[in-house]
């Protein structure tokens, strides 16, 4: 199975690069260095290209689609993304060092603000969707073999910094277990192309009043190794679904 894996940051990448033997070769695309062929596994496992995007919505859709639009044009279509990285957990829900897999990548702030203080949607407006549901079975086997917590994987364009933001998210979205800023990018791309997503994270730390010093960066990255390696034994095309 062919597989795009869209980060944000190269360190990100390089967390889920770990998983695997070899060093892999390097294909520069406008936006991106692409990690080529990365296989965690045995010669009949996933074929991983790894992608660091940049931070935030837009760079990743744009990176997710030109790696998704260079693929299929050579013949080589992907038949899975993975929205990887670190995150902001919501507690309880989701612990520091631990692996978070959406069953939904939201974009919550995708709307206007009524004149009430309230929040429309952008598909309460009609113009399109804020959320991609992730197909069932690849949910639950992604977090079966990571250990990982479903729920929405939210993708803001601002950490979340105060405990009012993170009550106001989580009134919103009582599903959510926890935060990045990439997730909706890469799957509007992956949608884009009929190509099924999931977003896989390790928490660094807490979503809620923004203390710096407390990330855990360098357990979530380990972390993020671990999943990716529990991961890939399990990547058939029947879990597609
Ligand atoms: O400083 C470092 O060494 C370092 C290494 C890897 C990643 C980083 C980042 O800062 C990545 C930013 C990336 O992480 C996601 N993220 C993590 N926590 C949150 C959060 O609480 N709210 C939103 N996003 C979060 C996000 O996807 C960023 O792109 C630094």
């Amino acid at each position: 199975m062919r597989v795009l894996v869209v980060t944000a940051v190269p360190a990100e990448r390089d967390a889920v690069t770990a998983a695997a033997g070899p060093p892999p070769r390097e294909v520069r695309l406008p936006g991106g260095t692409l990690l080529h062929r990365v296989r965690p596994g045995d010669a009949d496992g996933p074929v991983l290209d790894v992608l660091a995007a940049g931070v935030g919505p837009a760079a990743a859709a744009a990176g997710a689609a030109t790696a998704l639009t260079a693929a299929a044009v050579t013949g080589e279509p992907y038949e899975l993304v993975v929205a990887a990285g670190i995150a902001g957990g919501f507690a309880p829900r989701a612990a520091l060092g631990g692996v978070v897999v959406s069953d939904t990548i939201v974009a919550p702030d995708l709307g206007a603000q009524s004149s009430d203080g309230g929040f429309l949607s952008l598909d309460e407006l009609g113009f399109g969707v804020i959320e991609h549901r992730v197909p069932e079975r690849l949910a639950r086997t992604v977090a079966e073999a990571t250990g990982g917590v479903r729920g929405a994987v939210l993708t803001v364009t601002s950490a979340t910094g105060t405990a009012e933001r993170a009550a106001e998210l989580t009134a919103r979205h009582p599903d959510a277990v926890a935060e990045g800023m990439e997730g909706f990018g890469v799957a509007e791309a992956a949608v884009a192309h009929r190509v099924p997503v999931v977003e896989l994270r390790a928490v660094s730390n807490a979503v809620g009043p923004r203390d710096r010093g407390a990330w855990r960066i360098g357990a979530a990255l380990t972390a993020l190794t671990g999943a990716f390696r529990r991961l890939s034994p399990v990547l058939e095309p029947e879990v597609l679904t």
